[in-house]
């Protein structure tokens, strides 16, 4: 008897966007069912097994590289060939998928535009739908836009544009609008990755490109063989040649940074290099130990820097690894955002964007990512002085670098402590991204800096430790559930009297105070704040 066909989900609770029904047909909703009924059984075993692999942390404080695939780090093995438009990546730019901003990084003069549904996206259903559409549209080469002011917006010509590399959501979060016969909602991670692949796979394949991806939040080698298992089958259910999709993966959990090379292992005939998030990993540092009492408390966030010595452990790994197994190594995310008003705030932005990308290509990586349009040359001046013609040193083995699992986990060797000023910082940044984001915008600038989800997780899992380690301020005060509630109140007090009582109103601050709190001070804590957060979205 043949196997029963899965059903298509259907569309749950939600206003449809304009032009829904371009981008659910019957047959991408078919795609997603297949995808669906294959593959979140497993998403859900590892995302237990994630929680098992925590207790057991707690339990022995310490991580180590995994005895049983030793045979993966010593075995003789590379992953595919870059394909020609993954072959130089010496800038990318990332960000969220409206309109305007999806003409504006393709017109960048970035190599790449990693289009966001993660870190940079609030999930709304408008969000998740209109971002695949633009992506449509992008592809067809009719996406042009004028905005309210009347300022238009069209494409450069096709050999000026970025490559597309889209980020699907993390496996922990689920497309509450699509659901199964049973009601259960789909994985996020599915709904991105499937509605991309398959209204874009043909067309990109047609055009000498791929179907390429980024990979986030992963935690272990297991999740991605997961990743591979989908590429393999969504390529099989479209017939399109195995090998077409192309991943790169974030090394940006501190459980992954022990397993890089089983990571690029399982996806090696798929693999298209590794990237150092750095954000996410300083979130999974605090996360993941967060039961190690002092040892693992980070100072203020703006006082860890890439040249901490267990985040250079944690990069200079990253690219001995790619360059050993073929792949590029791509550097992250510089959060200073330039100013195209403010010529003091622009000028000390470049700078220090100048020097993280330089640091960058002096340490081998291939390329590195930007946040804003402005600073598209400034990395690329970086990478050119390193390169010069050549469109990657993947040649620069780095056989020089030894690093122990000590190295990646000597956060303990800082000597900057937590102070009054960064916890006022932590509340503040917090108040206001989740603000944002339960207002659809997922990528801001606060205090001049970019945040996202990433840097607004380290806000609120700083607060979290610092009030469960006990930390105490230089000046004798400790950190508490009662400090936090105080500078919080005085936050959104301070905000109330900056905004007016309108515009206050409107926004979503008592919301965002409300979740800020909890997912800061719950005792149990919260695995992403996205979680809660999704709930309050529409
Ligand atoms: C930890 C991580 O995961 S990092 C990756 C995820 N985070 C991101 O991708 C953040 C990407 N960056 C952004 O979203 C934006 O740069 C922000 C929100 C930080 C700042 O944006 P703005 O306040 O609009 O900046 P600003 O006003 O200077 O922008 C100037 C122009 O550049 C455009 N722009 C800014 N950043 C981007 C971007 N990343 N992609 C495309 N266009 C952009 C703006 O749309 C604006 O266009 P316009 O002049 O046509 O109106
Ligand atoms: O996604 C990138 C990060 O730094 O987090
Ligand atoms: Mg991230």
């Amino acid at each position: 008897m043949a196997a029963p066909v899965p059903s298509a989900p259907t569309v749950v609770d939600a206003a449809p966007p304009a032009r829904q029904e371009e981008v659910l047909t019957p047959e991408a909703l078919a795609f997603l069912g297949a995808l669906h009924h294959r593959f979140t059984p497993r998403r859900d075993e590892l995302l237990a097994l994630r929680g098992e692999r925590r207790r057991e942390i707690a339990r022995t404080g310490t991580l180590d590289f995994p005895a049983g695939t030793a045979h993966i780090r010593e075995g003789d093995w590379q992953v595919a060939p870059a394909p020609p438009a993954l072959t130089d990546r010496r800038v990318e730019i990332t960000g969220p998928t409206d309109r305007k901003m999806t003409i504006n990084a393709l017109n960048s003069g970035a190599r790449v535009w990693l289009a966001d549904f993660e870190d940079a996206t609030a999930p709304t259903w408008e969000n998740v739908v209109l971002g695949q559409l633009n992506l449509i549209d992008a592809h067809e080469r009719r996406v042009d836009f004028t905005d309210p002011r009347g300022k238009t917006y069209t494409l450069r010509p096709d050999e000026e544009l970025a490559t597309v590399v889209t980020r699907p959501r993390g496996w922990h979060l689920d497309e509450r609008h699509l659901r199964d016969g049973d009601g259960r909602p789909l994985p996020g991670a599915l709904v991105d990755f499937g509605l991309y692949f398959f209204h874009n796979a043909r067309r990109l394949l047609d055009r000498g490109l791929g179907p390429y991806f980024y990979l986030p939040k992963l935690e272990s080698h297991l999740e991605a063989r997961l990743w591979n298992e989908v590429f393999v089958h969504a390529q099989d259910l479209l017939g399109v040649p195995q090998g077409s999709v192309r991943a790169t993966v974030l090394i940006e959990t501190i459980p992954a940074a022990f397993e890089m090379e089983e990571i690029l292992y399982e996806l090696r005939d798929h693999a298209s290099g590794l990237n150092a998030g750095r954000w996410d990993y300083l979130f999974s540092i605090v996360k993941t130990f967060r039961d190690a009492g002092d040892r693992f408390v980070l100072p203020d966030r703006n006082a860890v820097t890439m040249t901490a010595p267990f985040m250079r452990a944690y990069t200079e790994l990253l690219v001995r690894t790619c360059h050993k197994r073929g792949a590029h190594a791509i550097g992250g995310m510089a959060a200073f955002i330039p100013s195209r008003r403010d010529p003091r705030v622009n000028e000390a932005a470049l700078e220090k964007v100048r020097a993280d990308k330089d640091r960058e290509a002096a340490d081998g990586f291939d390329g590195s990512w930007v946040a804003h349009p402005d600073l598209v040359p400034v990395a690329r001046a970086s990478f050119d002085a390193v390169l010069g013609d050549r469109p990657h040193q993947k040649d620069r083995l780095r056989e020089d670098v030894r690093v122990t699992s000590a190295d990646l986990l000597a956060v303990d060797s800082l000597t900057a402590r937590p102070t009054y000023d960064g916890l006022v910082n932590a509340v503040g940044v917090g108040l206001r991204y989740i603000e944002s984001w339960l207002r659809g915008t997922g990528a801001v600038a606060i205090f001049n800096l970019m945040e996202d989800a990433a840097t607004a997780e380290i806000s609120r899992s700083q607060i979290w430790q610092w009030v469960n380690a006990g930390v105490e301020f230089e000046d004798g005060r400790k950190v508490t559930a009662g400090l936090v509630r105080e500078v919080a109140a005085g936050e959104l007090a301070a905000l109330r009297e900056e905004l007016g009582e309108d515009a206050f109103a409107t926004g979503a601050w008592q919301r965002a105070y409300d979740l800020l709190l909890r997912v800061a001070l719950d005792e149990e804590y919260v695995d992403f704040l996205t979680l809660p957060a999704y709930g309050l979205l529409d």
